[in-house]
């Protein structure tokens, strides 16, 4: 009996010995072999193809796009035909938006033939930290019948895609950002951006400036929006930089809403000083999106990038030198900030061309402290003087504020502003009716006497810096004569010298 047994052993063992050399030299799994048997045979009963696309991404957190896009196409023909729809209203919206709810399905048609689509939820348990959870993973599934694959890879998908898009940017709100302070983005969630809705009401009709030049800066605009195949043809990433640059309160901030209202764009508002270093910077500009508007105002305030690239000096050389000798401490870690070639690579290096389809837009009180680098055509392609109030600026500033296309006070008012510098908001600031009393004429009253208090001010200014200036000179002249009356052996040539500068110098001032 123990025999049998031993010989039934070994036999098990052989078998087990030569099925395992047969599956590593041979290529036969009947496990495979089976179900692609059960999948002949299911697709000749079945003829039918599915398509799963998930909600997620590889990436951490990040939703598919394509999901996105899906979505967005479904909802716009799915309000028609689903059963069962989820409703999600926006803040201030009374619309709302429709999307398919789970389990749901709904059919398409495109080029004569049929789609099913269908949405999916599953949910898992998960472990975050030390809490289980619930996660739920969602998914679109379309189906088709097979003999129309080559239809679906070919041009259906990329028809739901490109829509999908179109419908979601026609729908989104649009968001104004700020940059999260570095400190906050390890957390979980945590984003390197902070968005809340961009709700600036201001417009290019609501813009008082040249007309002449608003014509132009709209054009601008409107052909870089178009531009996407000229910019792949002649090689050049599609950005475009603008520098707003004039004196506080002419308009460069409504300039920006201005514009990403009339692209309908985002903006991403850059507070330069919290970014440490140009790692930051860059990833800072990964995060953004296309159709944007990134913004960076008061350049001149925000780092020091004026002057020229900055060359060390000796004594800063020297504790450089001597820094590197020591550990690195809290202080040297606020030193680290952006320099200017990160800045200038932020603008157009080769990061840049991330996404396409942005505008930066750089505003200054100060474009002459300005690293000619930084402003250079290619990186601000276009430079925007916001100035002083002119009169046509004045009557779409009248026209906003008080209704009125003329009146008899706007002569005296185009007289003042050839001679007053004013700027648009404190134009803007005396149109605006203070109580329900005043009317047009009254506004534009209080506009007059502040155009002539400027006015007054002005002259007492250049009245008193000519004082000075006399005070200066014969102070000056007083010292010259008391310098060669106390030096008697100064000879003739050099006393003739010293009169002659003086007298030219007296004509200089006159
Ligand atoms: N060109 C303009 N058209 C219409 N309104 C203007 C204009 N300029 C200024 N204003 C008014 O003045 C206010 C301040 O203007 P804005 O903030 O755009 O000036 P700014 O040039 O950005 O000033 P700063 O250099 O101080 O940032 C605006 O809210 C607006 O009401
Ligand atoms: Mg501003």
């Amino acid at each position: 009996m123990v025999e049998k047994w031993a010989i039934l052993g070994n036999t098990l063992t052989g078998l087990l010995i030569l099925w395992t050399v047969i599956r590593q030299y041979f290529p036969f799994h009947p496990e495979t072999i089976l179900i692609k048997y059960i999948r002949k045979l299911t697709s000749f009963i079945y003829p039918y193809v599915h398509i799963e696309i998930p909600e997620d991404t590889d990436e951490y957190l990040k939703r598919s796009e394509a999901y996105a896009a899906i979505a967005a196409y479904l909802s716009a023909s799915c309000s028609q035909r689903a059963h069962s729809l989820r409703a999600e209203f926006d803040k201030d919206s009374t619309k709302p938006v429709l999307s398919m709810d789970d389990h749901e399905e709904v059919t398409d048609e495109f080029e004569g033939t049929t789609f099913w689509w269908s949405s999916s939820k599953s949910t898992r348990q998960a472990q975050v930290l030390w809490y289980p959870t619930q996660e739920e993973k969602r998914s679109y599934r379309l189906t088709f019948h097979k003999s129309n694959r080559q239809l679906v890879l070919d041009s259906y998908l990329t028809h739901v895609l490109k829509e999908g898009r179109e419908v979601g940017i026609r729908n989104r709100r649009r968001k104004l950002y700020c940059n999260n302070p570095s400190s906050n983005w390890g957390g979980y969630r945590s984003k390197v951006w902070n968005h809340v809705a961009f709700e600036h009401p201001s417009s290019f009709d609501t813009l008082a400036m040249d007309p002449g030049k608003k014509r132009e800066i709209m054009k601008d605009l409107d052909t870089f929006r178009e531009g996407k195949d000229y910019y792949a043809k002649i090689g050049k990433a599609w950005k475009r930089g603008y520098l707003l640059y004039g004196p506080p309160g002419t308009g460069k901030s409504s300039m920006i809403s201005a514009m990403a209202n009339f692209l309908d764009y985002d903006v991403y508002d850059l507070e330069l000083t919290t970014v440490k270093n140009n790692v930051e910077l860059r990833k800072l500009f990964i995060e953004t999106t296309s159709k944007s508007i990134i913004v960076i105002e008061d350049i001149d305030c925000s780092l020091d990038l004026t002057g020229k690239r900055k060359q060390k000096s000796k004594k800063e050389e020297d504790k450089s030198e001597e820094k590197k000798n020591l550990p690195p401490g809290p202080e040297e870690e606020e030193e680290s900030k952006v320099t200017l070639s990160g800045l200038l690579n932020f603008i157009d290096g080769l990061w840049s061309a991330c996404g396409g389809e942005r505008l930066i837009v750089f505003t200054t009180n100060h474009i002459e402290k300005l690293d000619p680098a930084l402003i250079r055509r290619g990186r601000m392609d276009k430079h925007i003087e916001m100035s002083y109030c002119c009169f046509e600026a004045f009557q779409v500033l009248a026209k906003n504020y008080l209704d009125v296309d003329s009146h008899p006070l706007f002569g005296a008012i185009r007289d003042l502003m050839e001679e007053v510098k004013i700027t648009p908001a404190d134009v803007a600031e005396n149109l605006m009716p203070k109580s329900v009393d005043e009317d047009a004429g009254s506004c534009l009253e209080n506009l007059i006497l502040a155009m002539n208090k400027a006015k007054e001010e002005e002259a007492s200014k250049q009245a008193q810096a000519s004082i000075e200036e006399i005070v200066e000179r014969e102070e000056k002249n007083g010292a010259k004569e008391e310098e060669t009356s106390t030096h008697p052996m100064c000879n003739g040539e050099k006393m003739d010298g010293e009169k002659k500068s003086t007298g030219s110098r007296a004509n200089g001032v006159q």
